[in-house]
């Protein structure tokens, strides 16, 4: 009967010939082995005991349990088991030897096996043979499978980076705004608090700018040429927003830019271009329209205050109030 392994709950039969003596091997080592007749339940050695003999079984079913999630082996008759124990000498046993059924053994010592070299030596190699092919099928099945695990951890590491690359890009889209690409609400108001969080608030110049009569836009020549105008907007704040700057959409036609405390002056100067550039190219193009003026109310965060967003954006709000009653097209500062 060939030797049996089980993965897991899968059972897989040995490479025969491998693990079991053929039928002349068997009755050389027969002549020479003591017998031993062993019971149910009992081990006959644990792994990491110093071992020196090997065990054909004759009758019955041993079981060779490597341990961890490593394979258990069920041996029936004529399988050969501990021979590294035989040959290397005193070596540490890799598996726990545990008897399944009563069962008949061969118990071969290094004396018994001086004896078959003697008797047989031809069939004594070919059972070496035999002993080492199946080391190195083990040891092949081995690398087999940790190049398998290996595989499964690789897939394992694939799929979480992955995973996590879409949830970082979902993350950064319940920031942005669609159309234009800028922070949304959500995104800006993310940035303002850590700003807040690291004291680092003050200073900075706040403006909050509204597309004028861009319901007129919208009636007048449809809702595409209205979003093509947001865009021109969202542009615009781009191209003049530095890198610790923030622009956003905060909804419909209302943009926000934060800009990094460079001083009134320069902030004026940033809010003077913008209202005059979109001034510009509203003029430049208007059938279809691309740009709409901008009403810009701005403030800039004082060095002793805390305020909330809504203290912010009432400010700003109250300014760019003002820059529309004007006629719109231009900046309100209101610190
Ligand atoms: N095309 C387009 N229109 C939008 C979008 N979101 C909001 N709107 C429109 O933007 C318009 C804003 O109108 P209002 O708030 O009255 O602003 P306005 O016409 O610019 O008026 P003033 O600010 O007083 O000059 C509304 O008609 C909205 O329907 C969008 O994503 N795309």
């Amino acid at each position: 009967m060939a030797a049996v392994s089980t993965i897991g709950k899968a059972r897989i039969a040995d490479e025969p010939g491998v693990s079991a003596l053929d039928p002349r091997e068997y009755a050389l080592f027969a002549q020479v082995a003591r017998p031993r007749e062993v019971a149910a339940g009992q081990h006959l050695f644990r792994r990491g005991d110093a071992g020196d003999a090997m065990f054909v079984v004759a009758s019955g079913a041993v079981e060779l349990d490597f341990g961890d999630d490593l394979i258990s082996k069920r041996l029936g008759e004529r399988a050969f088991f501990g021979e590294l124990g035989l040959l290397i000498g005193d070596h540490a046993r890799s598996a726990d030897a545990h008897v399944l059924e009563d069962s008949a053994l061969l118990e071969l010592g290094r004396g018994e096996f001086e004896t078959l070299a003697e008797r047989d030596p031809h069939l004594l190699a070919q059972f070496l043979r035999r002993a080492i092919m199946r080391v190195v099928l083990n040891e092949q099945a081995l690398i087999g499978r940790l190049r398998r695990r290996n595989q499964e951890l690789q897939d394992t590491l694939d799929a979480l980076r992955s995973t996590s690359h879409r949830l970082d890009q979902t993350e950064v889209l319940t920031r942005t705004d669609e159309l234009t690409g800028l922070a949304n609400r959500r995104g800006f108001l993310q940035h303002l608090e850590q700003l807040q969080g690291e004291g680092m608030l003050a200073g900075h110049a706040l403006l909050l700018l509204d597309c004028d009569r861009f319901k007129a836009i919208n009636d007048t020549h449809g809702h595409l040429v209205g979003d093509r105008v947001l865009q021109s907007v969202a542009n615009l704040l781009r191209a003049v927003a530095g890198k610790d700057d923030i622009a956003c959409r905060l909804g419909g036609d209302e943009f926000c830019l934060l800009l990094q405390g460079q001083g009134r002056d320069e902030a004026k100067r940033i809010a003077g271009y913008i209202a005059d550039s979109a001034r510009m190219l509203e003029r430049m193009h208007s059938n279809p329209p691309q740009m709409a003026t901008l009403s810009i109310g701005a403030c800039l965060v004082g060095p002793h205050e805390a305020p909330s967003w809504e203290q912010c954006y009432a400010r700003v709000d109250r300014a760019l109030y003002r820059a529309k009653r004007r006629g719109g097209g231009h900046v309100e500062w209101l610190d």
